[in-house]
């Protein structure tokens, strides 16, 4: 731990780098995955169940917490890390994404978004000085920038012009946010699929310094070719002692090919969602637990995989309890899909830190042919 926020990289094979922020609530081993605590809980699990997948960090979700059960009252019973039981680093993210996403009669000026609850239709704004107010009654550790994240498809005028209203929007939330050792502020780069958008952007963000640096914009439709195609040059416009941070991603794939690229954290529902759905991420591919070739099987999910789920359950129970719409089905696959996502950024930081991360790649792609196991 340390008082301030630090970033120290230990090791790079290639593109991809491995490291470790040190923050005063607890050090974050990079490539790191951050499971999504949306309404101050990573839904199905207890908080020490996360912890012991390897977890060294959540994200907690402004938008949702501003609405309920506000900033102010979970200010007033002691911050978010106390409210859920996770005394470990929490990133917050600035709103931004998720009004645009999830909110009602949304009016976005230069000042800001105004907009209607999806819980109780009350009116609400969130500007740049009001998001960081949020994040700071929060409590969280790594604060990020108030943006907008230009729905897709956009023209490229409408792309530029997106982003050089967040870049303005990155410079009132770092005069906002003030001077608060120990705690960190985010910058986010936007600007599209187009490189010199993204080069404008990070040229701004640079300017106005900050403690770590999210390419912003994506996983939002492109595709995985589009995505791949703008980290192989954006994180490089990034300074390369801080960390970067990609938000929204992803599927294992996504996740490794990020990793490849140089970047240090990635965040996605994916794993908890599905499994409240059904689906189990293995080394050999995906389970759709609901599929009828699981019912009276007595293997595990996946044999090489040390989460409950795998020591103590066969995919007929699973199979089971899912059809069954019992609770402990979303609670066992969350569970394993957790500690699979945090087994192969585990595996991803000891092969950077070996130099063995391409047969590390080639291995995990080989793993993975069989496709629905
Ligand atoms: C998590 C911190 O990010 C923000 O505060 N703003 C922001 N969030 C995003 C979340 C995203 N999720 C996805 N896909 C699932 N794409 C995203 C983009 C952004 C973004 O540009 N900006
Ligand atoms: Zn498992």
């Amino acid at each position: 731990m340390s008082p301030k926020v630090t970033f120290d990289l230990h090791a790079t094979d290639g593109k991809a780098r491995t490291g470790v922020i040190s923050t005063p609530r607890g050090d974050i081993r990079t490539p790191a995955f951050m499971p999504v605590g949306t309404a101050a809980t990573v839904k199905a699990m207890m908080p020490e169940s996360v912890r012991s997948t390897g977890a060294d960090i959540l994200l907690g979700n402004t938008y949702h917490l501003m609405l309920r059960p506000t900033a102010e009252r979970i200010d007033r019973l002691g911050g978010l890390h106390k409210f859920m039981n996770w005394e470990r680093p929490i990133l917050t993210d600035s709103g931004g994404f998720q009004v645009m996403s999830l909110a009602a009669l949304r009016k976005l000026t230069e000042k800001g978004v105004t907009f209607k609850s999806h819980v109780d239709g009350s009116k609400h704004e969130i500007t740049p000085e009001r998001s960081m107010e949020i994040q700071k009654l929060l409590g969280s550790d790594i604060v990020m920038c108030f943006d907008e994240c230009p729905a897709l498809p956009a023209t490229d005028e409408k792309v530029a012009e997106s982003m050089r209203m967040s870049m303005r929007w990155a410079a009132r939330s770092r005069d906002a946010f003030g001077d608060r050792p120990g705690h960190a502020l985010f910058g986010i780069q936007q600007g599209g699929v187009t490189q010199e958008l993204r080069a404008e952007s990070a040229e701004k963000l640079r300017e106005i310094e900050f403690d770590g640096y999210a390419v912003g914009g994506l996983a939002v439709g492109e595709g995985q070719d589009a995505m791949f195609g703008v980290l192989d040059y954006a994180p490089d416009m990034l300074p390369v002692n801080k960390p970067r941070y990609l938000m929204g991603v992803g599927k294992p794939d996504d996740i490794v090919g990020a990793v490849a690229r140089g970047i240090d954290m990635m965040d996605c529902v994916l794993p908890s969602r599905s499994g409240r759905t059904g689906q189990a991420y293995t080394r050999h591919g995906v389970v759709n637990i609901k599929n009828a070739r699981h019912i009276d099987d007595p293997r595990p999910l996946d044999e090489n995989c040390s989460c409950p789920a795998c020591r103590n359950y066969s995919r007929a129970y699973l199979s089971h309890v899912f059809r069954s719409n019992e609770m402990i089905s979303g609670m066992l696959l969350t569970w394993h899909n957790l500690q699979y996502f945090q087994d192969i950024m585990a595996g991803m930081r000891e092969a950077i830190a070996a130099g063995t991360f391409t047969s590390w790649q080639a291995d995990f792609h080989a793993g993975r042919e069989q496709g629905d196991v």
